[in-house]
C-alpha cells in the first residue's frame, strides 16, 4: 500500500467497498470529526426518509425491463447502455435528465449466480468466548455463532468466530439448508480478519428464501441434498465446531426472501 497514506485509518470504518484513507501529510488533528455515512440520511426538516422505499416497483416479470412496458423506466429515455454505463447525451441547451431505476419492490431482477448478496457480520470473538456463549445458550435458543476454519497449505489453521446475535447485520436471519442458494466465502479486505461473504450459488428468483449450508458446503443438486437432509442436526453441530445441538428443527421464526 502507498506509504503516503495513514493506512491504519479508514475514515469510512469499513462502510465502503474500498477504504477511505488519510494522507500522512495531513495532521491527525485536522482529520474532520464526523459520522461517515455512505448514503443519505434523513435530517431535520426532511419529511421523507431517503432510505425508505417510496417509489412503487414495476410489474415486469422478465429479467430485464423494457422501456416501453416498465413503469419504472417510462419517465425517461434509455439511461444506461447495454454495458451498464450511463448514456451520455449532453446536448447544448438541454438539462441533464434524472434517472429512474427499478427498486427493491420490483420482481424483475433475479440475483445472478455468483453475485454478492450480503455479509455474515457480527461480533468477532475468540474461541473461549464462543464456547462460553454457546454453553450459556438454552436448548430452545437459536445459535448464531459461525465458526470458520481455514486451512493454509502450510498446515496452519485459522479459526474465526462471528456472533451476530447481539450486534450483527441481515446475515443473522439466514437459515440453514442442505439445498442452499448461497455459499459463504471468507474475504479479506483491509484486515487479516476475514469477512464472511455470501454469494449466490445459482440464479435466485424473487420470493425465494435465501439460505446457506451452515457446514460450509454447497450443492444445488437436489438428489444429493435430499440424501443429507436427515443429518441436518449433526451437520449444524459440525458447522459451529464448538458444539450446538438444535433441539427444534421445526423452528422457523424468521426467514429472508428476495423481494
Ligand atoms: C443464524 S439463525 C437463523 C435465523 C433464525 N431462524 C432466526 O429467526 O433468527 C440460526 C438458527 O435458526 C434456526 N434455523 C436455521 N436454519 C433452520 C432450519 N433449516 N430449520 C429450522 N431451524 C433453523 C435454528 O434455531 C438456528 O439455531
Amino acid at each position: 500500500m502507498d506509504a503516503s497514506f495513514r493506512n491504519v485509518i479508514d475514515v469510512s470504518c469499513g462502510l465502503e467497498n474500498v477504504p477511505v484513507l488519510i494522507e500522512n501529510s495531513v495532521s491527525s488533528t485536522t482529520v474532520p470529526k464526523f459520522q461517515y455515512s455512505p448514503e443519505n440520511v434523513q435530517g431535520p426538516g426532511c419529511a421523507v426518509d431517503p432510505s425508505e422505499v417510496t417509489l412503487s416497483g414495476c410489474a415486469c416479470v422478465s429479467h430485464s425491463c423494457f422501456l416501453e412496458s416498465c413503469s419504472c423506466l417510462q419517465n425517461q429515455e434509455q439511461s444506461y447502455t447495454v454495458q451498464g454505463k450511463l448514456s451520455i447525451q449532453h446536448k447544448e441547451d438541454t438539462y441533464i435528465t434524472p434517472v429512474f431505476e427499478c427498486n427493491a419492490l420490483c420482481p424483475c431482477e433475479p440475483i445472478q449466480r455468483g453475485a454478492f448478496v450480503c455479509e455474515y457480520a457480527g461480533e468477532v470473538i475468540g474461541f473461549d468466548e464462543a464456547r462460553r456463549r454457546q454453553l450459556a445458550q438454552g436448548p430452545k435458543d437459536s445459535n448464531y455463532i459461525i465458526a470458520v476454519r481455514e486451512h493454509a497449505g502450510t498446515g496452519h489453521v485459522t479459526e474465526t468466530f462471528i456472533d451476530p446475535a447481539e450486534i450483527g447485520n441481515v446475515g443473522r436471519f439466514l437459515n440453514h439448508s442442505c439445498l442452499p442458494n448461497l455459499f459463504m466465502v471468507p474475504v479479506r479486505v483491509h484486515s487479516v480478519v476475514p469477512r464472511l461473504a455470501l454469494f449466490a450459488g445459482r440464479d435466485i428468483e424473487a420470493k425465494e428464501e435465501l439460505t446457506f449450508d451452515y457446514s460450509g458446503g454447497y450443492t444445488d443438486v437436489p438428489e444429493i441434498s435430499m440424501a443429507i437432509v436427515c443429518v441436518y442436526r449433526r451437520r449444524l453441530r459440525h458447522m459451529t465446531v464448538i458444539g450446538s445441538e438444535v433441539q427444534r428443527v421445526d423452528e422457523w421464526r424468521l426467514s429472508i426472501m428476495v423481494t
